[in-house]
């Protein structure tokens, strides 16, 4: 029996993602022996500066594709929302399993709701598509950077550094905790998710015909077609860190419905549009068409050109 060896990071969440998607291929029947490789990327090296700062997308996958080339492991599983728009020549994604929850969950001290904040009020995250999306429901609250994985960010909230944080939906609910630590879900037409948030990417060589066979039949054809549309619309936004960019799209009736946004990093200017399309691509292209005909194209390239990526 062919023994697949299974890159992942090291972070509890990346190892529980990644076996609980070695327990899908088996509970499907896939004829192999896994065994789990860590790898740690740049991106889990840096804790001491806002990733945004220090480049981008890809920070989490660089060392786990060279390890694919190197064949030190067959197949990585990533957390879509990580994965750069285009993948290097020779790796595909071989499949997309079922989606978790795509909504980020706001998570205050004493289970304060959002509108219900007080003030001023600290909220901690480090993303750029939440705080934006964040700042126009609530101008008054003050972002605050947080880093760590989900555990050092809920000591933190209750040390009382901050009076909220936002964590991803996902995560949480893969690393079994329970709803109610949860203030509220927030809802995707007031915060829309990271492109791809709570769909993993399972990356492999392109030639690995025995371990895509296999890979495929684990494939979730909506969630598929869903991030089809939301990483074309990242591919022709040319999206980076530095700009808040956000996607969400769902399948219904065979008709792909996304949305997707982009705004100024201070979240003074915000372009949101819509598509309904059979095809996925055609989605994603039309709504990136429409938000660069309002200057959305120019947005990111002013950003990216202002801190020289
Ligand atoms: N930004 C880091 C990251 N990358 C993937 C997840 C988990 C959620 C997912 O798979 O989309 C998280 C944590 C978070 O944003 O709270």
């Amino acid at each position: 029996m062919r023994k697949i060896i299974v890159g992942s990071r090291r972070s509890k969440l990346a190892l529980t993602q990644t076996g609980q998607f070695i327990d899908k291929l088996k509970a499907a029947g896939a004829p192999f022996e896994f065994e789990i490789k860590e790898i740690v990327t740049k991106g889990d090296r840096i804790v001491d500066v806002t990733l945004s700062k220090v480049g981008g997308k890809g920070l989490f996958v660089k060392e786990i594709e060279q390890a694919l080339y190197d064949k030190e492991i067959d197949f990585a599983v990533h957390s879509m929302k990580d994965m750069p728009s285009v993948l290097p020549e020779g790796l595909v994604i071989g499949c997309i399993p079922e989606r978790e929850d795509p909504r980020d969950a706001f998570i205050a001290n004493n289970h304060v709701k959002f509108m219900d904040l007080p003030v001023g009020a600290v909220v901690g995250t480090s993303s750029l598509r939440r705080s934006s999306q964040l700042l126009l429901m609530r101008p008054d609250l003050d972002i605050q950077w947080i880093r760590g994985n989900i555990d050092t960010r809920l000591e933190k909230l209750k040390s009382g550094d901050f009076d909220a944080i936002i964590l991803a939906a996902a995560g949480l609910k893969r690393m079994g905790w329970k709803d109610d630590i949860v203030t509220e879900f927030l809802e995707v037409e007031d915060c829309l998710p990271a492109i791809g948030q709570g769909a993993l990417a399972i990356e492999c060589r392109e030639d690995d015909a025995e371990l895509l066979e296999e890979l495929v039949k684990v494939n979730d054809e909506h969630t598929a077609l869903a991030v089809n549309a939301e990483r074309q619309f990242l591919r022709d936004m040319d999206g980076s860190c530095q700009v808040p960019i956000a996607g969400y799209a769902t399948v219904e009736a065979g008709n792909v419905s996304f949305t997707g946004l982009i705004s100024s990093p201070d979240g003074d200017v915000v372009y949101k549009e819509s598509a309904v399309h059979s095809d996925p691509i055609a989605a994603g292209q039309d709504v990136a068409k429409r938000i660069s005909a309002q200057g959305g194209y120019e947005l990111i390239q002013q950003v990216k050109a202002e801190s020289n990526v």
